[in-house]
């Protein structure tokens, strides 16, 4: 079975970040990035604004969704875990934040995200895209399904302006 497609948003304004604390579903009791799976129908962009605007309420212009990573993550002890995410960030957006069932939305400072709650190949990637750097990630988790045992980063394009 191929990975299943998902994407990621990072709302970013101010020197911080907006994450979620999974409420439920996949990855519940982690800090995580705002997103979920895309649909048929949809671009990766269209499918980024549709889950920020579900899940924490913010409405954002698909044309303002910057693609900063490209991540391929591999359970080889729970394959229907395999997923690909392209991580968008925003700087960008109409709204308020609020929660749903799924996700309770908090703001972190950029420089200091909550790794020890996050999948754990967060640490890898997400301080890259934090500096406005755009990256492809490729991470293998273990028989715990929680630790990594095997990962690799590439730097695609350094953006001068950052985050
Ligand atoms: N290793 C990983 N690191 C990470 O940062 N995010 C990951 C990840 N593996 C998966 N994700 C993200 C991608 C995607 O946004 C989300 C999984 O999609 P969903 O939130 O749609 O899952 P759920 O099972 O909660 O879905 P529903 O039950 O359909 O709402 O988890």
């Amino acid at each position: 079975m191929p990975p299943l497609r998902t994407c990621l948003i990072l709302p970013v304004r101010a020197g911080r970040v907006l994450l979620g604390h999974k409420l439920r579903g996949f990855g519940a009791g982690k800090i995580v990035g705002i997103g979920g799976k895309v649909e048929p129908g949809e671009s990766l962009e269209q499918a980024a604004v549709r889950e920020l605007a579900e899940e924490a309420g913010l409405i954002v212009d698909p044309a303002d969704a910057q693609l900063a990573a490209y991540l391929d993550f591999r359970f080889p002890h729970r394959p229907e875990w395999d997923m690909t995410s392209q991580v968008f960030v925003v700087r960008r957006w109409a709204g308020q934040v609020r929660a749903c069932e799924e996700i309770r939305p908090e703001w972190f400072a950029v420089d200091a995200p909550p790794f020890a709650r996050m999948w754990d190949e967060n640490r890898v990637w997400l301080p890259h895209v934090l500096r406005g750097e755009r990256v492809e990630l490729q991470a293998t988790y273990g028989a715990d399904n929680d630790r990594l045992t095997e990962v690799s980063l590439r730097v695609v394009q350094q953006v001068t302006r950052g985050v």
